[in-house]
């Protein structure tokens, strides 16, 4: 048998190798070797609204019963709480709801942030006296009635200000999410907040000069109102441009994205479902990043003499 030619040869070892390459580029493509679902895999764009947040992409599978695996971390000055950390129990006087309070002055804040789970038939309770409420909806409908007998529905990505001491409830048939601030108010002489329903989608953009991100705030900026609420939206790749370091306290619920957040000397991988406690002066910056936009939900306080 004749031994084949060196051009032959060179053939067909080129043929060999493209072949290889081939395979192993065909091996990549389908997420390499070793690699976890990715979260970007996870097409968010056919579902409802704010979906990942009460379907978040837990850590993959092979994570999940990791004894002791978390994200979720609590330091002096910010804390990140991941789902797979929440710890529910029945809110106090509500009916049918369980509550996971995320942050509460314990971590050093002035108001509280609450994730309210109301079941079929459920019901709120009043705040406190003297305490103002701002609720947001995350999954579900739930009946707005104030004593005047108006009520008002509020689907996903609705809500609510309540003022200090306004009777009112939350009713809902089905199961709904809400995720709750609540804060002391801070009486100014002679000014009072008025209750307000709205939906984010009919908040107009602002100005946001040096920054990139879409802002909406969705209660007006008038001194009465002592917090407000900021949602923003990041195109992936976008980031904030000041590493931010100012006065105010934050609570924050990544509603949807995912992207990397720096906290003080700490640099935090985050996707929607993740809330994020950040006290005043905690040097704080986002990066959006992945397939699809990021928008998060942003406690601030203003209007107030930090003396
Ligand atoms: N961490 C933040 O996104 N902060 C906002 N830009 C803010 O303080 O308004
Ligand atoms: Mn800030």
């Amino acid at each position: 048998m004749q031994s084949p030619s060196l051009p032959q040869l060179h053939s067909f070892l080129l043929l060999y190798c493209f072949t290889l390459i081939s395979l192993f580029i065909q091996v990549l493509g389908d997420g390499g070797f070793c690699s976890a679902p990715s979260i970007l895999e996870a097409d968010v764009s056919s579902k409802p609204l704010y979906w990942k947040v009460t379907n978040p992409t837990l850590s993959p599978s092979h994570l999940q019963d990791l004894p002791g695996f978390t994200r979720s971390v609590y330091k002096r000055d910010h804390a990140l709480i991941t789902p797979e950390s929440h710890v529910f129990s029945p809110l106090p006087d509500w009916t049918n709801t369980l509550g996971a309070y995320l942050i509460t002055p314990a971590m050093g804040s002035h108001f509280v942030m609450y994730l309210a789970k109301m079941q079929e038939n459920s019901r709120s309770a009043l705040p406190p006296h003297d305490v103002e409420r701002f609720v947001f909806v995350i999954q579900g409908t739930v009946t707005l009635t104030k004593t005047s007998g108006i009520s008002n529905k509020l689907m996903v990505d609705s809500y609510a200000y309540l003022p200090p001491n306004f009777e009112h409830s939350l009713k809902s048939d089905e199961p709904a999410t809400l995720v709750v601030f609540e804060r002391r108010y801070a009486f100014p002489d002679d000014h009072s907040t008025e209750q307000i329903v709205g939906s984010t989608d009919k908040q107009p953009l602002l100005e946001t000069p040096g920054e990139v991100f879409q802002l909406r705030k969705l209660l007006p900026a008038s001194v009465p109102y002592d917090f407000n609420i900021h949602v923003m939206d990041f195109q992936p790749g976008e980031f904030l441009n000041v590493k931010e370091v100012h006065y105010n306290q934050h609570g924050l619920l990544l509603l949807e994205g995912q992207g990397i957040y720096r906290l003080g000397d700490s640099w935090y991988p985050v996707q929607a479902g993740d809330v994020i406690w950040m006290a005043p002066f905690v040097p704080q910056w986002y990066a959006a990043l992945g397939k699809t936009p990021s928008r998060y939900l942003l406690y601030k306080d203003v209007n107030r003499n930090p003396l």
